[in-house]
């Protein structure tokens, strides 16, 4: 089997893979409309596969998932591709571990991102998934790379898979697309405990002796 044939199937799985993703941000009420978006990167070859823009969940199909390069420039498909393609293939671009990206303008961690104020750690689950505070990255306008820069900037040498880019939403990485799905499932999970802890009084921060330990062994020994 040739180069080539091994990635025309891998585009084919990860068509599958990010349309079924997509379901998940409606299972968990992490999108409204047609708000949000997944992405993954084609592994060795240039490219992503994301979702196209403006498409309804109900409608959204392996087949109507577009392949872009890394330069956001559609090679697959006869709709226009997301309106964050541009930021997506930036992100892919400068962060070679990242191999999934998620946005999503979930409401709990969208209104910290509304106050630009990061997530404190005081939950045992965010320093397992984020190791530390949820960070706010920079406002940035919606369709070049510039939310790219963002996102890449915030969390370059953080362990926090998840930026609340201010006044707009979740932008979560992942070595793959699930990963990356699910850091924004916690991430609006952490958003709403610690909002409400908020209005019972002052959360207590963990050490961050307390966050390192929880976060190595959630990142190494968690699960089976
Ligand atoms: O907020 C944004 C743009 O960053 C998006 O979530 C849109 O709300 C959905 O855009 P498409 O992915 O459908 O273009």
């Amino acid at each position: 089997m040739t180069v080539t044939s091994d990635v025309h199937q891998t585009i084919r799985q990860l068509r599958e893979e990010v349309c079924r993703l997509h379901a998940e941000l409606t299972r968990y009420q992490l999108v409204v409309w047609t708000a949000g978006n997944v992405s993954a990167r084609v592994p060795g070859a240039d490219a992503m596969v994301i979702k196209p823009s403006g498409v309804g969940y109900d409608d959204l199909t392996p087949e109507n998932m577009v392949v872009t390069d890394l330069a956001g420039r559609v090679l697959e498909g006869d709709l226009a591709p997301s309106s964050d393609t541009a930021a997506q293939a930036y992100v892919y671009r400068h962060l070679p571990h990242v191999g999934g990206v998620v946005h999503t303008h979930s409401t709990y961690a969208t209104a910290w991102a509304a106050r630009a104020e990061p997530i404190p750690c005081v939950l045992t689950m965010m320093a397992d998934e984020f190791g530390g505070d949820i960070p706010v990255g920079p406002f940035a306008l919606i369709g070049d790379d510039s939310i790219g820069r963002g996102i890449v900037d915030t969390l370059r040498g953080s362990p926090s898979p998840a930026v609340l880019m201010q006044n707009h939403g979740v932008f979560a990485i992942g070595a793959d697309a699930r990963a990356a799905v699910k850091a924004a499932v916690m991430c609006e999970d952490v958003a709403r405990t610690t909002h409400i802890a908020r209005q019972l009084g002052d959360p207590r921060a963990l050490t961050p002796e307390q966050v390192e330990r929880l976060h190595d062994r959630y990142q190494s020994a968690y699960g089976q």
